[in-house]
This record gives structure tokens, C-alpha cells and sequence, in this order.
């Protein structure tokens, strides 16, 4: 019972002692991972001596928990040796005691020998049952992801859609309502729009106005609270997320690469060849030089005539210098090594390699949020120029904040608060007075060249129109 009533208060201890350990042990990752990423921040503005001392605190919130559980040990050890004492103490004086003292010696030191045993015996048994209740901590943990409600299933059998699905890329939004979650308000309320096949729709407004939500919505990543998106007829939330996620490319704000190599990012599934690899990286502008045909890509997947490459150990090297405009020549060979989120990559070379990924995928849907928004002006032309002509035959959906990227796009949807304000041609939209649109291209100081952009647009569409 003495035992019992030690171990019992030791268990209660311990066991909080161990939390308070574990909530302070990811505060010192966290805060470590953070100085790594931003240490050339921290350096450029002096503070490594603030970001030390934050990490000295930390490690030193999560030493006190460690030390009182040493002093937990040491408090259970020497009440558990002065029990052990007692029952030692108590068996001798029974040996001497019972019968009358004429108890056999033998037996007599097999009980003591046990008693003296028992109290290590004790001790380890405590120990071992709160380490186990400590380390269930770890579980009760685990159980609360368990409980996290999972996504769709990645393809349903009987509702997998037709191999060549989307044919069209024709998008209907119908009352789309957004919820982040069912505890937080609306960020979309509602909106419907149409958009036709091979149409090229530019979305806009202000920030905060739901435009990111709803490309998230497009590949269900938030689920539509109500309302629905069919792409061809096919109601996205009635197939699995696999089918509906690899028949359309997104190139976020902040796109994800693997750790692997170029290769690996651009074709994870070895699908291509070398040559559509290299092409793509070209069309992306990630490899200098104006924009050259498949045929000029040779058999060893190298751009005959407008770099040299030399080839070393299987590997293909651009010098910089071989380039035509050397500009974002970074790529030497498709085994390049690209390290964690791509982080030996510029954000905007991230964009680009997402572009190229994008490129040797071809899918009929493409959403493009803020795809070029970390690169410079005259890149950001060429790209654009390399969107239109690749992506002819898809439907595009860019999110865009340069206003000079969408003013010859077919549509334009301007969104506020999550609902749908304004939704025509540039030049319609241009011409509205006190549209939104116009305010965004009045404010944007350049109007004069979006409007006659947009005009140019227009003329060609009605002429292209009239013609068919
Ligand atoms: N993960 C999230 N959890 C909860 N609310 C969010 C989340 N992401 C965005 N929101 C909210 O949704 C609304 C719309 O945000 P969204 O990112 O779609 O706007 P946006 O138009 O893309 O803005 P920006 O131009 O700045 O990128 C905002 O009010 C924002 O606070």
C-alpha cells in the first residue's frame, strides 16, 4: 500500500511533467526552422543576437520541465529506498521472530535476499508504468489527427469520367458558396459564370476578394459549401479529387516543388522525353534564347542551335554565357539537383518551372494564380506571349494583378466581397462608366495603353466573329 500510495503521487507528477516537456519541445523547431529560412533577414539586419537568446529562452523553457522530472526520479527513488528499508528491516525481524528464533538460516536469507531484491523490483515497475502513461501522451496526440475528417477519395470506381475528359473545357460556376470552415463566414456568396471552351478569362479585384478562393475551389481544396462547378457537364464534387486534380494544372502564388531534380518536377512519371523536357524549360524562358521548335531539340534532348550545350557524364551544361539574352540561364541539365520546396530556386524561377511543368502536362484547364508575379516586366511579356500560343486549345483562368497581363483576354471577371460584379469583354468593361474594372484601370496609371489594348482586342474578336 506504501507502494502504491508513492507511485500513485509520483504518476500524477510525471505525467504533467511530460506534457509541459512536449509543448515546449516544438517551439524550438519551429523558431529553428524559422531563423534557417530567414537567416540572411536576420543577418542583414543585425539581429542574431535577439533570434540566439529567443532560441537560448526556448531551450530553457524546455530544460525546467526536464530537470523537476529529475527531481520527480530522485523523490520517488529515496522514498522507494526507505520502504525498501522498512520491508528489508521487517523481514529480518520476522526471521528472528517467528518461531520462536528457530527458523532455518537458509530460509531466513532467501527472505531477506527477496525483501532487498523486491524494492529494486518496486521502483522499476513504477518507472516503467509511468513511462507508459507519459508516452501515451504521444498517442492521445495522435488520436486527435485521427479524428480529422479525410478528403474525398482520390478516384470513386463507378464515377471515374471518361478518359478524354475534359474534351471541351467548358466551366459552369452555379451559386458557388465558400466557407473555409463551417464556423467561419462565407468568402465566396453565391456566384454563378459561365466560361466557354478555349476561352481566356482573366480574374480580378481587390485583395481579399476571393479570387485565390475560388482556384482553390476549381481543384477542391476548400469544398463548395453549396452551389457547384461542372467542367464539361461532369460535377467536380461527384468525382474522386485524383481524377479531377490531374486533368487540370495550376500555377499558384507560391509553387510547390520537390526535393528530387528538374527532371523529377517536370515529369514525375517519366511520361516525356528529354527533348519535350527541355523544350518546355525554354518555352518557359527558364533557359535564355527566343522560343525554338521541337524540331531544333536533337535526339540527346539538346537545343542545337541556340546553346551549346557540352555534354559531361550523361549531363547537359548551358553555360550562361551561351544563352542568347543569359537571363535566367540557371538550369544545368535536367538531373539538376533541386533541394527542398526548390529552394535553390528564385520564387520567380519557381513560377517559371511551374509554367514548364505545365507546359509539358498540357491540360485542357489551366489556372494560373498570379503566375508571374515575381518576375520582371519584359519575362512577364514573353511568358504572356508563350501562354497565348501554347495554350490555345485550354481554357485559362488567370488571377492576375497586372492588369496590362489580362486586358486581351477574352473576359474578364471582376470579383468583390466574393461575388461577381463585372463580367464582359476588357474592352465592354472599359467602356462601362464607373465599372470597377475601369476604376482598377483608371488607378493602374497606365489606362491609355489597357484601353487601347482592349480595343485592339475587341476589333479583332468582331472581325474574327464576323468572319465566321
Ligand atoms: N485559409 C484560410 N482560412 C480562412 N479564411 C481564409 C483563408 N484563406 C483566405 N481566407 C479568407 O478568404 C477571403 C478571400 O481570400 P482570397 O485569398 O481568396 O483573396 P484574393 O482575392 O485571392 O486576395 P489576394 O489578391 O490578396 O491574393 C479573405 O477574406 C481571406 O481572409
Amino acid at each position: 500500500m506504501a507502494y502504491w500510495f508513492i507511485g500513485a503521487l509520483y504518476i500524477s507528477a510525471s505525467r504533467e511533467i511530460k506534457r509541459f516537456e512536449s509543448v515546449t519541445k516544438s517551439p524550438i523547431y519551429t523558431h529553428f526552422g524559422e531563423t534557417l529560412n530567414g537567416v540572411s533577414t536576420i543577418r542583414a539586419y543585425g539581429h542574431e543576437k535577439r533570434f540566439i537568446e529567443a532560441n537560448y529562452n526556448k531551450i530553457d523553457d524546455n530544460a525546467q520541465p526536464k530537470i523537476y522530472m529529475t527531481a520527480a526520479n530522485r523523490w520517488l527513488g529515496i522514498r522507494v529506498d526507505l520502504t525498501g528499508a522498512f520491508v528489508s528491516f521487517l523481514a529480518g525481524l520476522f526471521a528472528l521472530m517467528a518461531s520462536g528464533g528457530r527458523v532455518d538460516a537458509g530460509l531466513a536469507g532467501m527472505s531477506l535476499s527477496y525483501a532487498l531484491n523486491f524494492t529494486q523490483h518496486v521502483l522499476w515497475v513504477v518507472r516503467f508504468y509511468s513511462i507508459n502513461e507519459m508516452n501515451l501522451n504521444s498517442v492521445e496526440r495522435v488520436v486527435e489527427y485521427l479524428d480529422i475528417t479525410p478528403e474525398a477519395p482520390v478516384s470513386i470506381p463507378d464515377r471515374v469520367p471518361p478518359a478524354e475528359w475534359p474534351a471541351e473545357g467548358r466551366i459552369s460556376v452555379e451559386d458557388l458558396v465558400l466557407q473555409y470552415a463551417a464556423s467561419l463566414p462565407p468568402v465566396i456568396h453565391g456566384i454563378s459564370f459561365e466560361v466557354r471552351p478555349r476561352e481566356k478569362i482573366g480574374i480580378v479585384g481587390r485583395t481579399g476578394a476571393g479570387k485565390s478562393s475560388l482556384a482553390l475551389a476549381m481543384l477542391r481544396i476548400v469544398e463548395a459549401s453549396a452551389g457547384r462547378i461542372l467542367i464539361d457537364g461532369v460535377d467536380i464534387s461527384q468525382i474522386g479529387v485524383g481524377d479531377l486534380r490531374s486533368q487540370l494544372t495550376i500555377i499558384p502564388q507560391d509553387p510547390v516543388l520537390f526535393t528530387g531534380t528538374i527532371r523529377s518536377n517536370l515529369d514525375p512519371f517519366n511520361k516525356h522525353s528529354d527533348s519535350e523536357l527541355w523544350l518546355a524549360l525554354r518555352r518557359a524562358h527558364l533557359l535564355g534564347g527566343d522560343v525554338c521548335e521541337a524540331s531544333q531539340v536533337n535526339s540527346a534532348g539538346t537545343i542545337s542551335e541556340h546553346v551549346s550545350p557540352e555534354s559531361s557524364n550523361g549531363r547537359i551544361i548551358i553555360h550562361e554565357s551561351s544563352t542568347a539574352d543569359g537571363k535566367i540561364c540557371t538550369i544545368d541539365g535536367l538531373d539538376m539537383a533541386v533541394s527542398e520546396n526548390g529552394f535553390n530556386f528564385s520564387q520567380g524561377q519557381r513560377q517559371l518551372i511551374a509554367l514548364a511543368r505545365a507546359l509539358v502536362k498540357r491540360t485542357r484547364v489551366i489556372i494560373l494564380d498570379e503566375a508571374t508575379a515575381s518576375v520582371d516586366f519584359d519575362t512577364d511579356a514573353k511568358i504572356q506571349a508563350t501562354i497565348r500560343n501554347e495554350f490555345r486549345e485550354s481554357t485559362l483562368l488567370c488571377i492576375a494583378h497586372r492588369l496590362r497581363t489580362i486586358v486581351d483576354y477574352d473576359r474578364v471577371l471582376v470579383l468583390d466581397q466574393g461575388k461577381v460584379v463585372e463580367y464582359d469583354t476588357p474592352y465592354q468593361l472599359l467602356s462601362k462608366s464607373k465599372g470597377l474594372f475601369q476604376h482598377m484601370c483608371l488607378r493602374s496609371g497606365e489606362y491609355d495603353f489597357l484601353f487601347a489594348a482592349a480595343k485592339r482586342k475587341q476589333l479583332a474578336t468582331d472581325a474574327s466573329n464576323a468572319k465566321h
